[in-house]
Parts: structure tokens; sequence; C-alpha cells
């Protein structure tokens, strides 16, 4: 049974509730985020702060040992926790945070404490004297203390533009059919950065991404606010995936009044064929198919289609871990099919990814483990910030369009840290 649906979007109003409740609580979440994140610097504690798509919760995971290296893993193997995965694991590791310490706030809480410990929500609340280096703990990140890695200059137009042209030929001489080469953007800090802010106002801005604040000395500071799921495995229940692609900046027109090249429509077909690959490869049969259609992305716009299996009826438990291991890296960010697009990737792009266009995201917790795609991302550094950004390349494709798709997707994020 493989059901397919065209679906209106409701997204966009819920989207507005979300952001008009944020607000009421900003000064007081900013403040007790970066307590926190000053708190796991100090005593080398690995912490994630996120908030899911369309949630009216912050949520905060603390590992007080600083999480750990793992190597290939089962999904579920792991504990309740959060996990970070690189886009190679041959350049960088896997790292697991444990939930030792777990905590919400409800956005839509209209009288927040100004007490940290009685603002949060506890799953699993810290001890009296954690709770007390917590509060101690400075309001303002120490930048100087980052690694200063990447080290790296921003790549030039020019050679991200001939990287793509070179894409062109492989894919006209039938190497690969479509491949996503990437580019980071170099900007430079004064250190100065709010964390606590910058993470508010992109859940703000951003209410239907997977905002993200992580950090431990294993891994460093990243931050992101990334449109797409990897996997979403509801014990028991449900398992998700999606096909995400195609990109164009919002415009006045509506959802329903906006069109797409056949270059865009196939870029994402790409990606459904992948996945539907993926599902026969394991013989399952029985899936929803939902899309594709349009989506907001902050400025940008996608498509998507969704794939849903209720993994009760189809009686397969370990599917999503099974699943993880298919998926990655999708066409989304890799291109098709995987080997050859890799190849070329791990030649041209001259720097390493990290964990842009890997995978992270809360593991078994509340039967849920929801992983995203680690997109509209950057590294922050002593001194500097690094923006990573991809794009979809088919035989198609025009190499400059491509250039200002990656600019306007650094701009997600730069707009927010720096406003530009
Ligand atoms: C690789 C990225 O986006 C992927 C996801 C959505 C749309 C994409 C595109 O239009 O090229 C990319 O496949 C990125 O944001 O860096």
């Amino acid at each position: 049974m493989c059901k397919s649906y065209y679906n209106g979007s409701s997204e966009e109003i819920i989207l507005e509730k979300a952001t008009q409740n944020i607000i009421n609580i900003q000064p007081t979440a900013e403040a007790h985020l970066n307590k926190f994140l000053s708190f796991a610097q100090q005593y080398n504690a690995a912490l994630a702060i996120y908030r899911l798509p369309n949630d009216s919760k912050l949520q905060i995971l603390c590992d007080l040992s600083g999480g750990q290296y793992i190597e290939d893993f089962n999904l579920e193997d792991l504990s309740s926790g959060f996990l970070l995965h690189p886009f190679q694991t041959s350049s960088d590791r896997i790292v697991h945070f444990d939930a030792e310490i777990l905590g919400e706030i409800d956005l839509e809480d209209k009288a927040p404490s100004n007490d940290l410990t009685e603002s949060f929500d506890w799953k699993k609340i810290p001890s009296d004297s954690i709770q007390e280096k917590i509060e101690n703990s400075n309001s303002s990140f120490d930048f100087t203390h980052l690694k200063n890695y990447p080290q790296l200059s921003s790549t030039l137009a020019s050679d991200y533009i001939d990287m793509v042209e070179k894409g062109i030929q492989l894919i006209k001489s039938e190497e690969f059919y479509k491949v996503v080469p990437s580019k980071i953007k170099n900007i430079r800090s004064n250190n100065d950065i709010n964390l606590g802010q910058a993470f508010v106002k992109a859940c703000e801005k951003y209410p239907n991404a997977f905002v993200n604040l992580t950090y431990s000395s294993k891994t460093g500071l990243w931050f992101g606010a990334s449109p797409e799921t990897l996997i979403e495995d509801k014990k028991g229940e449900y398992f998700k995936t999606m096909a995400l692609a195609g990109t164009q900046a919002k415009s006045e027109k509506s959802i329903a009044e906006t069109t797409w090249t056949q270059k865009e429509i196939e870029e994402q077909a790409y990606i459904s064929r992948y996945i539907i690959n993926c599902f026969k490869k394991i013989r399952l049969r029985e899936f929803d198919e939902i899309g594709p259609k349009t989506i907001h992305a902050g400025n940008l716009l996608h498509l998507k289609t969704t794939f849903k299996v209720h993994t009760e009826s189809v009686n397969f438990p370990e599917l999503g871990s099974v699943m993880l291991k298919l998926l990655h890296p999708t066409s989304a960010v890799c291109g098709m099919p995987k080997e050859p697009a890799l190849n070329f990737l791990s030649k041209e792009e001259k720097h390493s990814r990290g964990y842009f266009s890997g995978f992270m995201g809360p593991v078994h917790l509340d039967g849920l483990s929801h992983l995203f795609v680690n997109l509209r991302c950057c590294q922050i550094s002593n001194q500097s910030v690094v923006f990573y950004a991809g794009a979809g390349i088919t035989e198609d494709s025009k190499a400059e369009k491509e250039w200002e798709e990656t600019e306007m997707k650094c701009k997600v994020l730069s707009n927010i840290i720096f406003g530009i």
C-alpha cells in the first residue's frame, strides 16, 4: 500500500502562534541558557539546547562527563541522550551526550521565573551542588577558550563555481546524476555573540526548524536551524523521513502560487527515489508518501515529501535503526548514486564538513528519536564563525545561481548572529 496526498499547509498559523509566545520569555530564557553554556565550558560538560519544529518548548540536556565518542552503533542500543554524527566518520567522530540533566522551558509560560531552577520543568534535575554551580556561572561565554579550528578561509566564488561546473560535466558524462558541493564562509567575530539571545531569536524567526546549540570540548560549539528530518522514530508507533530539496527565496507569492522549475522538481524527486530505494532494499512496501509540497524554511522555500510507516502494523520495531544506516548521507547532502558523488566531494571540497550535513538530535527521549540533517549551521570558534552551505547540482544547474543559493543559506544564521 502506498498512498500519496498533496497537502495544503496549516504550518504558518501554528508558527505565528509559537512566535508570539516566545517573545514573552526572551530575556529570562536567554540568561538561563547563557549560564548553562558557561557552566558546561567551565566544568567540561556536554550540553545540547534545542527546540523541536513547531514546538513551544526549549529543551536542555547536559552530560556532566562531557559526552562519549562512539564507533559504529545501532540506534536501539543507545541510552537516552543526544547524538552528533559528522558527515564522514573517516574525518570526524560520532559523539553521544547522556541525558544526565534534562529540563524544558515552556515558551507559552506567561510568567517565567527569574530563578533558573524554578523556571525549568525538570525530568532529571541537577543536584544541589550542580545547581549552585550553574547559578554562579558567568552569563557571557568565554570564546577565547574555544579552539581556533577550523582556521579556514572562506570558499571563493570562483572556486565554488569551478567545482559546480566540474560536477555538471560529470553529470553529462553520466558519472552521477546529482551532486551537492558545499562551501564555507568564515566571518570574523569580536567574541561578543550573545548565544542565548541568538538561540531565542532563531526560535522566533524559524518556528518550523530544529533550532540547536550544542557544546562539548569534543565537538566544539555548533549552532543551527535545520529544516530537514533524517529520521523520526516513535517507539511502537511510527517512523518518518523526508525528501527535501529545491530552493528559492520566499517572495510575495503564496505557497499555492509558488512554481518550481523542471530542474528543482527533478532534484527533489531524486531524493524521494533514493528513500523509496532504501525501503525496497529492506522489502518494505507499506508506507504513506505525502507531497511533494512547498514549505517555508525561514526566508527560503523548499519542496518536501514526507514518508511515514506505521511500525506496529508492519511489525518492524527496529526500522529506525535500519533506515538510519541506509539513509545517511542522503542525496540532499551528497548526491546520487552515493559512491561516485562522495568521491567527487572528497576530492573537490577543500574543507572538512565536520558536523555539517551529518545528523544530530535527541535519542530515546519519551520514546522518540528525532535526528535532523545538520543544515543551516555554523561552528563558532575564537574570533570567527564558520557557516556551511551546499546546493544540489543536476544537469540543468547554472553555477552562478548555485553560488547565490549557498549565500542565501549562509544568511539564515549570519543574519541572526551578525545581522548580515
Ligand atoms: C545542502 C543544503 O540543503 C539541502 C536541503 C534542502 C535543499 C537543498 C538544495 O536545494 O540544494 C539541499 O539539498 C544546505 O542547506 O546546505
